[in-house]
């Protein structure tokens, strides 16, 4: 049998390898250029066929458990566990199994074990995947479930649960005419402004994209600006810049923007951004702690645990333990207090973060104002369209969850407030 050396379904097991032998993040996977050998076209699917199997894995290994005597190498491992989850979701039983079987051949280490996923993957596509629609919904892992059990209890994590398995839908921005751009695309209008599109193929081949009229951004992660409501002429820094999502708001609004980012890498996506949307703002690569001067308004997306973005980064609890989230709390408490500074009086902070811990909102904004005399919340700034009351927490930030608006395809986690003193 000969496989390609470059395939989609290759490539996603190269990804799941990654992810569940190494911990690497599949978005640093791709930005660091390890799928840059595939055609567009490809790497999309590469990266869907791997999202598909990590949102599924814990059914693909139920069901693979009823077959196995004990789990093989992680990579054979991996091999199985895709072509299940593609088998069970109704791939062509032939094109699966002859590739995975060949690539089992391309590969001296595990060439013994070809019978094995021969036999494994055409029991699978016989009758074994048939109850993959009866399999309990995929939980997180212990270390990431039992913290948000203990903040919003067992049956709101299961709802978040029901909404990490069905995915996400493609948000988009638009710099202006939204209703005529939702019409365009064949997309709904939602309640916050941003355009949902469902069943999208490549972003890039769509009307708007390369005239720089949109850009992709969840409908939860551009409230902070809606809350922020930048003003034409107002001098605004955008601390933790990049990509640039928030900072194209900030511009399209017509504020004189300051952006400002760490990575020299994710700097460069914020220049493209602007450069394919015709908007302006002076970017800076530097640390936020370094940044100096005086602002009308602040908007800080700090660092965090990005545990809000699950549906669309399945592999975020499965590349992470949670070891790592002490020292961005301590950051995040770190840049508060120096965006703070950065105030002029009367100004307004938006302090936001894409994290379903409260550790990284609800207690931030709260040890915030008692280290700050004077410092308060501005409730009224979080009546923005589409911002349900009820999402208002006790010390006046809004709470957004991925179980919020399951009828309409969900949205991710974030947490938002507006700070002034
Ligand atoms: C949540 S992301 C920002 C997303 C961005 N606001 C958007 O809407 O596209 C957090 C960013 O913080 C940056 N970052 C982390 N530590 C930093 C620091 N000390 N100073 C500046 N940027 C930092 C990371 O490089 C990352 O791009």
């Amino acid at each position: 049998m000969n496989t390609p050396h470059y395939t989609a379904r290759r490539s996603a097991v190269y990804l799941l390898d990654q992810v569940l032998g190494e911990g690497r993040l599949m978005s640093d996977l791709i930005a660091s250029g390890k799928l840059d050998r595939l055609p567009p076209a490809d790497r999309a699917r590469a990266q869907r066929l791997a999202n598909d199997t990590l949102r599924g894995l814990d059914r693909a290994d139920r069901l693979l458990n009823r077959q196995l005597r004990k789990p093989p190498a992680l990579h054979v491992h991996n091999i199985l566990r895709l072509g299940t989850v593609e088998l069970c979701m109704g791939g062509d039983a032939h094109g699966v199994v002859h590739e995975l079987v060949g690539l089992m051949g391309n590969d001296r280490r595990h060439a013994k074990l070809k019978g094995l996923v021969n036999a494994v993957l055409r029991k699978m596509a016989g009758d074994a995947g048939k109850p993959w629609k009866d399999l309990r919904l995929p939980r997180l892992p212990g270390w990431l479930r039992e913290p948000l059990v203990s903040a919003w209890g067992a049956n709101p994590v299961n709802m978040m649960e029901k909404a990490h398995f069905a995915g996400a839908p493609l948000d988009i921005t638009v710099k202006a005419g939204a209703e005529r751009w939702a019409e365009m695309l064949g997309g709904r209008l939602l309640p916050t402004g941003s355009i949902r599109l469902d069943d999208v193929g490549q972003v890039s081949a769509l009307a708007g994209f390369a005239t720089g009229d949109w850009w992709v951004q969840d409908a939860a992660a551009a409230l902070p600006v809606s809350i922020l409501a930048p003003k034409p002429g107002e001098k605004i820094v955008d601390l933790c810049a990049a990509p640039g999502g928030k900072t194209l708001q900030l511009a399209a609004a017509g504020a004189e923007v300051t952006a400002v980012d760490l990575s020299e890498r994710r700097m460069a996506r914020v220049a493209e951004n602007l450069k394919r949307t015709g908007l302006e703002a002076a970017c800076v690569t530097g640390d936020v702690l370094e940044h100096e001067g005086s602002y009308d308004a602040l908007l800080l997306d700090a660092p965090c645990s990005a545990t809000g973005t699950i549906r669309r980064h399945p592999d975020l609890p499965y590349a992470k333990d949670g070891s790592d989230f002490g020292e961005l709390i301590a950051l995040q408490a770190r840049m508060i207090d120096h965006a703070v500074g950065l105030l002029k009086p009367g100004g307004r902070l938006v302090y936001c973060t894409c994290s379903l811990l409260p550790d990284e909102g609800e207690c931030q904004v709260e040890e915030a104002l008692v280290r700050h005399d004077g410092l308060y919340t501005d409730r009224d700034a979080l009546a923005v369209p589409g911002a349900d009351p009820a999402w208002i927490t006790e010390e006046g930030g809004l709470r957004l969850r991925p179980d919020y608006w399951a009828d309409q395809g969900g949205m991710d986690g974030f947490y938002i407030a507006c700070l002034r003193r």
